[in-house]
């Protein structure tokens, strides 16, 4: 029987994270890194960029995925906590 696999994009996660923002649902670690603030963002942000390049420079080609899947999670969280829609980023591209 087929079934359906549902993959997880970029786009699709900004709009998960753009729900969870609006609906707050008990339990998100996205509502509580909003709650959290921009420092807060800003920091894992960092966090991760720096995770992702020693993974590109020591790590397998899975872990550095999993860093940079992290990298594009701490950006979105960032984006939505300012308000910033994926076209504000895309016109620059
Ligand atoms: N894609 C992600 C995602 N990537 C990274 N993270 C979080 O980012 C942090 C990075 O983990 P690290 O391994 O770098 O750090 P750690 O040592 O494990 O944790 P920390 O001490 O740094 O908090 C973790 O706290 C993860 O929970 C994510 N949290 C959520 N998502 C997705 O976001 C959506 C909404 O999630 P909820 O808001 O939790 O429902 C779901 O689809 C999730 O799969």
């Amino acid at each position: 029987m087929k079934q359906s696999v549902s993959v997880k994009t970029f786009e699709s996660l900004f709009a998960e994270l753009t729900e969870r923002a609006a609906t707050r649902p008990e339990g998100s670690g996205t509502v509580a890194a909003l709650d959290a603030g921009v420092h807060a963002q800003g920091k894992k942000v960092l966090e991760e960029a720096g995770e992702v390049w020693i993974a590109a420079e020591y790590q397998s080609d899975e872990e550095l995925a999993e860093e940079i899947s992290q990298l594009l999670y701490w950006t979105q969280v960032l984006m939505v906590g300012r308000g910033l829609k994926l076209e504000d980023v895309y016109k620059h591209l």
